[in-house]
C-alpha cells in the first residue's frame, strides 16, 4: 500500500495538489478506499483542482479549501466519505460578498450502494452527471449524509445563522412542502440558542442519520435532531439541488456521488 500512496501523493503533487504530512497509519482499510476515492475523483483535464489541496495526517486525510484554508476530514462517523467542498458567499445589504463559510458535503458508501445500485450501477459517471433524477433519489433515500459547515466570517452572532437557515431552509420547505411548514422551520431554527457563540473555525454539522433524522451539532456537542424527510431534503437541496449556494461544488459532489455506485 504504501507504493500506491507514495505514487498517488507524486500524481497529486504533479497536479498541483499540496501534500502536507506522510500517512502513517497503514493498516486501515477505510482509508485506503478514501485515499483511491479522492484520487480517483481527482480530474487531470481540469483547469483547477478538484479540492484546494490534501494533507495527509495520522490516520486521515484532509482537504482543504483554497480560499480560505478550511479543512475538512475526508472520511467523517468512520464511514461517510467526502464528496466535495465548496464556499457559500453571502451578500450583505446587496453590497458586499463575503465568505461566511466552507463547507464539506459527506454520504455513507455502504447506504449509497444498497439504495442506488440497482437502479443507477449500470450507468457510467458521465451518464449519471446532470442527471436529475439521480440526484433526486439521492435526497429521497434513506441514505445517511452530513453536511459540515466550517465558519470563516469572524463576526458572526447565533441570530445571524438562525435568520441565514430562515431564510434559506425556510425557502425550501416552502418550495417542497408547501406554506405549512413554519413550526417545522420553527423548531429546526430554535436549535441555535443564544448561548452558543460562534466565532471564527466554529464547526455546525447538519447530519441526515437512519429514518430521516437531522441532527445538528455545534463544535461536537448534540444541540438536537428533528425527524423530517421534508427537512432533510431542503437542508440538502441548498448545497446539491436546482439552485446550490457553490455550482462547482454540486458538481464535485454530483461527480463523486456518481462514482461511489462505480467500485
Ligand atoms: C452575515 C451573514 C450571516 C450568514 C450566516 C450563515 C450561517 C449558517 C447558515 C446556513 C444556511 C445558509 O447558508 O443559508
Amino acid at each position: 500500500m504504501a507504493g500506491s500512496v507514495a505514487a498517488a501523493v507524486g500524481v497529486g503533487i504533479g497536479m498541483g495538489l499540496a501534500i502536507s504530512h506522510k500517512i502513517k497509519n497503514q493498516k486501515d482499510p477505510f482509508l485506503q478506499n478514501a485515499l483511491d476515492f479522492f484520487f480517483s475523483n481527482y480530474r487531470p483535464n481540469c483547469s483547477s483542482p478538484m479540492w484546494g489541496s490534501l494533507s495527509l495526517a495520522d490516520n486521515t486525510t484532509e482537504a482543504v479549501e483554497s480560499k480560505t484554508g478550511a479543512s475538512f476530514p475526508s472520511v467523517l462517523s468512520d464511514t461517510q466519505q467526502l464528496l466535495g467542498i465548496g464556499l457559500r458567499k453571502k451578500s450583505i445589504l446587496g453590497l458586499k460578498n463575503i465568505d461566511v463559510y466552507a463547507f464539506g458535503v459527506y454520504a455513507d458508501y455502504t447506504d449509497m450502494k444498497n439504495s442506488l445500485s440497482e437502479k443507477y450501477g449500470q450507468f457510467s459517471v458521465s451518464e449519471l452527471k446532470q442527471n436529475k433524477e439521480f440526484l433526486e433519489d439521492v435526497l429521497e433515500k434513506d441514505i445517511r449524509m452530513t453536511v459540515r459547515l466550517q465558519i470563516v466570517y469572524g463576526r458572526l452572532s447565533i441570530r445571524s445563522v438562525r435568520s441565514a437557515f430562515e431564510e434559506s431552509v425556510g425557502s425550501r420547505l416552502q418550495k417542497f412542502g408547501g406554506p405549512d411548514n413554519k413550526e417545522l422551520l420553527q423548531r429546526f431554527t430554535s436549535l441555535f440558542k443564544d448561548e452558543y457563540k460562534i466565532p471564527r473555525g466554529s464547526v455546525i454539522e447538519l447530519s441526515k442519520e437512519q429514518g430521516h433524522v437531522l441532527c445538528t451539532k455545534i463544535d461536537g456537542n448534540d444541540v438536537g435532531c428533528i425527524q423530517s424527510k421534508l427537512l432533510c431534503w431542503s437542508i440538502l437541496d441548498l448545497y446539491i439541488g436546482e439552485d446550490p449556494f457553490d455550482v462547482k461544488a454540486k458538481e464535485e459532489i454530483e461527480l463523486s456521488l456518481a462514482s461511489l455506485l462505480q467500485n
